[in-house]
C-alpha cells in the first residue's frame, strides 16, 4: 500500500488566501483565491503529507495586511516509526510572521475592533492615482528604511513565494544605509469603508525596486580622481549617487489582475525614473514571461508618440549614398536608421538598451503593410532571392528589418554562433528572427485588438453623448415660447461642447498608458 497517496494533498489546492475588512458584526471576505507555487514552502512536489480535508488559510486584513493562519482537516496521519504528518506550524513560521499565529477570535477581534483603521493610509507618499472601470486606485512610494513600509512588506513578502516563481522575499534587517536603496510601491484600492472605524484602503499589488550602482566612465570619473579630494571623503547619500533602478518584485493580486494595475505600477516607476535625474536606466530582475508582455506593452506606449513625431523608419535603399564598389560588406546601420536619433530617445526615455533594441524592432516591423511580412504571406523565397533589390520599398523594407534583427541577435550570442559552421549559423539565425517575429506579431495585434476596442469605447462615448444632446435639443425646439435664432444658439452650443469632450477624451485615450 502506498499511504502516502491516500494521505498526500495538492498543496496549491489546500491553501486558500482570503483578503477581509470589516463587516457588520464580524470581519467579512472581499476576495478569496489560491497561490499559484508553493514549492519554496512545502518542496518541489508541492504536495503536503498527513491529512485529510486539510485546509491552510492565510488571512490578510485588506489594509495593513494583519496576517492569520488557520489550519483545519478532517483527519490527520498517525506517526508511523519515522513517518509522520508534516507539521504545518513549524513549517510556515518560516515563511509568515509570529504575529499571524494567534487564534481565529483574537484576529477577528483585531480587525474588526480597530480603531485606528479609519486613519489609516499607505506607507510613503502618493506618486500617482488613477480610475479604472468607475473604481479608484492610488499608488504610494516609500523606502525600506521607513519602518511603515518595512512592517506592510514584511507582512506581504508571504506572496513573492506563492506568485512569484524563483521570488524570494527581502531580506529587511539589513543595515539602514543598504535599505535606503530600496523602494516599495504599493497599490491601493480607495473604497467606500464598510464601517464607520473601517480603513478606506484596500491591497491590490505591490513592487520592489533598488539602485543599482552605475559606473559612469564621464564627467563623474575625472571629479573623483580630481587632486583636490582630502581624505576622509565626505558621506554621499546612496541616492546621490548615478544609478540604474531595478524592478526585483512586482505583483498585482489573482482578483486585480488583467485590469491594468500592472501597467499603472510600472509606468509609475517609469515616470518615477525619468524625473529622477540620478537615474541612469530602468532594468528589471529576472523577469517572467507575462511582465515582459506587460514591459513590452508599457515601453511601446511609452516610445510610440517620439517614434511617430520623429518619422521613424528603415530606409529601404541603404546603398544610394555609396557607389558599387564602396558599399559596407555589414549591416549599414547608420543608412538604415538614425542611430544618433534613437540613441538620444533611449537615453531621455532611460530605457535599457536591448529592452529599447526590442521596443524599437517592434515598432519598425509594425510599419511595414501585413503582406509583406511573413505573418501576412508575404514570399520569402523570392524575398531570399531578390533581398534589398526587390521592386517594391516595403519589400526591400522587410529584408533590412531582417538583417537589423539578426545583426543584434548575433552580436548577443556571438560566442556560440562563431564555434557553429556557417550554414549551420545563418540557419540558427534564420529560426531565431523568425521566433522574435512571430512574438513582435502577436504583440501587435494584441495592441491593434485594443486599439479598435479603446476605438469602439470612443465611439460609443459619442454616440451616449449624441443621443443626450439631441433628446436635450428635442426638449427645446419643443419649448411654447423658443425662438429659431435661440435654439441655434442653444444647438451650436452643444455641438461645440460635445467636440471639445471628444478631443479631450481622444487625446486622453492616446495619452493613457503614459499615465
Ligand atoms: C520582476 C518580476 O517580479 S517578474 C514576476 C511578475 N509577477 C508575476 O508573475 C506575479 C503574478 N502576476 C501578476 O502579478 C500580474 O499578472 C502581472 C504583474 C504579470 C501583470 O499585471 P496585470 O495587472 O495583470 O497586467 P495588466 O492588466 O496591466 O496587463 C498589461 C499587459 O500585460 C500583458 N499581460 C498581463 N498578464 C499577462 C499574462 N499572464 N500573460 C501574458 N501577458 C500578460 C498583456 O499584454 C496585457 O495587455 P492587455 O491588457 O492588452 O492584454
Amino acid at each position: 500500500m502506498d499511504a502516502g497517496d491516500d494521505w498526500s494533498c495538492d498543496a496549491n489546492d489546500a491553501v486558500h488566501i482570503t483578503v477581509v475588512q470589516p463587516g457588520e458584526t464580524k470581519p467579512k471576505t472581499l476576495s478569496n483565491f489560491h497561490p499559484q507555487f508553493t514549492y519554496p514552502i512545502f518542496g518541489d512536489e508541492e504536495r503536503i503529507f498527513g491529512y485529510k480535508g486539510l485546509i491552510i488559510r492565510l488571512r490578510f486584513a485588506a489594509h495593513d495586511l494583519r496576517p492569520h493562519v488557520h489550519i483545519s482537516y478532517d483527519e490527520k496521519f498517525k506517526t508511523v516509526d519515522d513517518t509522520a504528518a508534516v507539521d504545518l506550524n513549524e513549517t510556515l513560521k518560516l515563511w509568515i510572521p509570529e504575529e499571524a499565529f494567534t487564534t481565529l477570535p483574537e484576529f477577528e477581534k483585531a480587525v474588526q475592533d480597530d480603531e485606528t483603521a479609519k486613519d489609516f493610509v499607505p506607507p510613503g507618499k502618493p506618486v500617482h492615482s488613477y480610475t479604472s472601470r468607475q473604481r479608484n486606485y492610488e499608488i504610494w512610494a516609500g523606502s525600506l528604511a521607513d519602518p511603515r513600509v518595512r512592517h506592510v512588506l514584511e507582512r506581504a513578502q508571504v506572496f513573492v513565494s506563492l506568485f512569484i516563481e524563483a521570488g524570494t522575499p527581502l531580506a529587511t534587517d539589513d543595515p539602514e544605509w543598504t535599505l535606503e536603496r530600496w523602494t516599495v510601491y504599493f497599490v491601493y484600492e480607495k473604497v467606500d469603508p464598510p464601517t464607520p472605524t473601517a480603513s478606506q484602503y484596500s491591497i491590490v499589488g505591490y513592487a520592489t525596486t533598488y539602485r543599482w550602482w552605475y559606473y559612469n566612465r564621464g564627467p563623474l570619473e575625472s571629479s573623483a580622481i580630481s587632486k583636490d579630494v582630502s581624505f576622509p571623503l565626505p558621506d554621499v547619500a546612496v541616492s546621490d549617487l548615478p544609478a540604474r533602478l531595478r524592478i526585483a518584485q512586482f505583483l498585482i493580486l489573482p482578483p486585480h489582475q488583467g485590469s491594468g494595475h500592472g501597467t499603472h505600477l510600472y509606468t509609475t516607476i517609469h515616470t518615477k525614473c525619468f524625473e529622477d535625474p540620478t537615474i541612469v536606466e530602468l532594468t528589471v530582475e529576472d523577469p517572467n514571461e507575462a511582465f515582459d508582455a506587460l514591459r513590452d506593452t508599457a515601453d511601446y506606449h511609452i516610445l510610440l508618440p517620439e517614434f511617430a513625431k520623429h518619422k521613424v523608419n528603415i530606409n529601404p535603399d541603404p546603398y544610394e549614398a555609396h557607389s558599387r564598389n564602396q558599399r559596407p560588406r555589414r549591416v549599414p546601420t547608420a543608412d538604415l536608421i538614425p542611430v544618433k536619433l534613437l540613441h538620444d530617445i533611449r537615453t531621455s526615455y532611460k530605457i535599457s538598451p536591448t529592452q529599447f533594441s526590442h521596443i524599437l524592432e517592434l515598432f519598425l516591423l509594425s510599419r511595414i503593410p501585413f503582406e509583406n511580412r511573413q505573418a501576412g504571406g508575404a514570399n520569402m523565397s523570392r524575398l531570399l532571392i531578390k533581398k534589398y533589390r526587390a521592386e517594391d520599398p516595403n519589400e526591400r523594407r522587410y529584408y533590412w528589418w531582417r538583417m537589423l534583427v539578426k545583426q543584434r541577435l548575433y552580436k548577443r550570442s556571438r560566442d556560440i554562433l562563431i564555434q557553429l559552421d556557417p550554414s549551420d549559423r545563418i540557419q540558427k539565425l534564420e529560426e531565431t528572427v523568425t521566433n522574435v517575429e512571430e512574438g513582435y506579431e502577436v504583440l501587435l495585434k494584441a495592441f491593434s485588438a485594443r486599439q479598435e476596442s479603446l476605438i469602439a469605447e470612443i465611439t460609443d462615448e459619442k454616440e451616449r453623448k449624441r443621443s443626450q444632446s439631441a433628446a436635450v435639443l428635442d426638449e427645446a425646439s419643443e419649448a411654447p415660447n423658443g425662438t429659431l435664432g435661440r435654439d441655434q444658439r442653444v444647438k451650436r452650443k452643444f455641438t461645440v461642447a460635445d467636440d471639445d469632450d471628444e478631443e479631450e477624451t481622444e487625446g486622453e485615450a492616446s495619452k493613457r498608458p503614459k499615465v
